[in-house]
């Protein structure tokens, strides 16, 4: 009788990392793009930079497992990151391979590839049917068959890309934890040639649609399963199953640069929230933390479970592209794949520069940029490129900037002391960081009118390319470094997320002019608001005081951009979906940069936009 043989017997380990490479391919012919020069370069193998967008005499350095620059052929990338996983596949053992990252990146290059430059998947099925005919020849005693299945995961619905009937499968789970999908389908191959036969029809049935940025955009996750079955052939005829899972997975990408709408930014918010929930899971296979790996929390995941993390062998190549108009991209999908990094005192030094750089903006600065021209009309030129002045406050509060730079310093160089030291160093840290706020935001009440914000004020520094809107720890470094590089090396810590206060006790309520009646909105947060509550806003916030309302949106705002799940959750007609949808979106591309944002949310329709935002106005309020 068949026998299955438990993970334990291969001598597997326990758990295994999620090994990341970064792959950067090159310019695609575009010749403005080109003139800019790249963004991004690599430094070694393992390492590479980008300019710090928030300081222009800054890089951001990264360390992954593997760096492929834009020279690395489609051979290099197989040799280096993904051969050394197939032979664990022939001793029942499981793999996994993942391409990440934006739209236009390469993914599907390196997965794919073409004809005359097979990527991934084509060479390393070609490399198990070598490695099985190897051991077919050594005569082992084992006799071995291979199977293929084609799926794509498309708006959170599992689809055979080899029965493109069949409707949504569901994912299971057997007493022994693997993961299975009844009624996929299973082909048995015997040769490369039927691979080729099956495959190249089956991809064409996946769904791919034209985005701005990519023609023919991949609008779901394909996954191929390469699934090895070793069975022996005299008694007790043990049989390993080893699976691969082979992933080109959808463009990570922002619907501002997309254009994508109606369909496309429903598909995106599915592909967001999945994208999202892979990056906990391999954030929490890394970190070792001993914590429930979220894997249920969305299909992608669940149906990579036994492939990803554990004792299986898993690479995740994040794809990168040069481009300044992959910028902001490129930055997030690194942040994704690199938990850690440095911020290096140095230039981002530009070989390839030969024409003055444009200015490269994100949305809200391009707002706040036309906002200061208006204000400058009079005659006063903004400097935008200029990092910055020192800010008035700093020479009147140095002791806690001082102390917050120095107790960052303790943290960088104390991993080993003990935990207690840590959390309260942290805990100080963010009572000084909200003190400093405080401080900052009285300094700027305070602010002579006509001296212009500390960025306003001109520089030589003609190096920087962007704005430099630094926090201000980051931003005291950073001006201390443009007068005389240093060259030690700041660890960026994780983004310390201050708890907010509720929205009702940090707004004045100017009764007087509030002429709505109050009433709490009980609303179930999944269901359409309807009747009086509804009216088109101008009929009510007109009855509302401005100044209150404008600044009842901006604590939205700030909410929006640096709650916690729990603080998402105590804003009206938030659930526990949205809020995690919100803390989706926000890890992908950052902030929101205005509240109409929201509408990019998967399910928050113009309609219950408006909602929201009563509710929450007339709540902050008090009304
Ligand atoms: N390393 C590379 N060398 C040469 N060309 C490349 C490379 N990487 C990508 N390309 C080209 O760049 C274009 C976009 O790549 P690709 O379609 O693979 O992106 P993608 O990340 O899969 O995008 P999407 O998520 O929208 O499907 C294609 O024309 C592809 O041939």
């Amino acid at each position: 009788m068949a026998q299955r043989v438990p993970t334990a017997d291969t001598g597997a380990k326990k758990t295994s990392r999620v090994r990341v490479a970064v792959r950067l391919r090159p310019y695609m012919e575009k010749e403005d793009d080109k003139a800019e020069g790249p963004c991004v370069r690599g430094l070694d193998s393992q390492n590479l930079e980008i300019i710090n967008w928030r300081n222009a005499t800054e890089t951001v350095k990264y360390h992954f497992d593997a760096f492929h620059d834009e020279q690395t052929t489609q051979q290099g990338v197989f040799l280096a990151s993904v051969k050394p996983i197939l032979p664990h596949i022939l001793t029942g053992q499981n793999g996994s391979v993942l391409a990440y990252g934006p739209t236009g990146a390469g993914k599907t290059h390196t997965m794919l590839g073409s004809r005359e430059q097979p990527g991934v998947i084509p060479r390393a099925v070609k490399e198990v049917f070598n490695l099985l005919r190897t051991q077919e020849e050594a005569q082992d005693g084992w006799g071995c068959s291979l199977t293929m299945s084609y799926l794509e995961i498309y708006n959170e619905k599992v689809l055979d890309l080899l029965s493109p009937s069949t409707q949504d499968l569901p994912i299971r789970e057997d007493k022994d934890r693997n993961i299975l999908i009844p009624g996929l389908t299973q082909t048995p191959l015997a040769s490369f040639a039927e691979f080729d036969q099956h495959f190249v029809p089956a991809s064409l049935n996946r769904t791919t649609a034209s985005t701005k940025l990519n023609q023919r955009s991949s609008r779901s996750h394909a996954i191929l399963l390469i699934k090895v079955v070793r069975t022996q052939r005299a008694p007790p005829h043990r049989q390993q199953t080893g699976k691969l899972y082979l992933v080109d997975l959808a463009g990570s990408e922002d619907n501002r640069r997309t254009g994508n709408q109606g369909l496309r930014l429903k598909e995106s918010g599915a592909i967001n929230l999945s994208l999202f929930t892979l990056s906990k899971v391999v954030d929490s296979l890394n970190g070792g933390t001993g914590a429930r790996v979220p894997y249920r929390d969305s299909k992608l995941t669940r149906l990579l479970q036994d492939s990803l993390g554990g004792s299986s062998h898993s690479v995740m190549i994040t794809n990168i592209a040069p481009e300044y108009s992959y910028y902001f991209d490129t930055f997030s999908a690194l942040n994704f794949a690199a938990k850690s990094k440095l911020i290096v005192n140095k230039p981002f030094v530009r070989e390839t520069l030969t024409v003055p750089v444009p200015q490269v903006k994100r949305p809200r600065e391009e707002a706040e940029g036309d906002q200061l021209r208006k204000k400058h009309k009079d005659g006063r030129k903004p400097s935008t490129a200029s990092p910055p002045a020192p800010h008035p406050s700093s020479t009147s509060a140095p002791s806690v900037l001082d102390r917050l730079v120095a107790l960052e310093k303790l943290m960088m160089g104390c991993q080993e002391k003990d935990k207690q030291t840590m959390q309260q160093s942290r805990k100080e840290i963010e009572e000084l960081k909200e003190r400093q706020k405080e401080f900052e935001s009285k300094s700027r009440l305070n602010w002579p009118p006509g001296s212009g914000l500390a960025w306003e004020t001109s520089s030589s520094n003609q190096d920087s390319l962007f704005r430099n809107n630094l926090p201000p720890l980051q931003r005291k470094l950073a001006s201390g470094n443009t007068a005389k590089p240093k060259k030690q090396q700041a660890v960026v810590l994780p983004l310390q997320v201050t708890r907010l206060q509720p929205l009702k006790q940090v707004l004045v309520v100017k009764t007087s002019s509030v002429c709505m009646k109050k009433k709490r909105q009980q609303l179930d947060q999944d269901e359409e608001p309807k009747g009086k509550e509804n009216m088109a806003p101008s009929s009510w916030e007109s009855h509302l005081d401005r100044s209150l309302v404008e600044q009842s949106k901006q604590k939205i705002l700030t909410l929006l951009n640096t709650g916690s799940h729990k603080d998402l959750k105590g804003l009206q007609l938030i659930g526990d979906k949205k809020a995690k949808l919100i803390l989706g979106w926000r890890e992908i591309y950052g902030s929101f940069t205005k509240l109409e944002d929201l509408i990019q949310i998967e399910g928050i329709t113009e309609k219950r936009f408006s909602s929201f935002m009563k509710a929450n106005l007339l709540s902050s309020i008090g009304v």
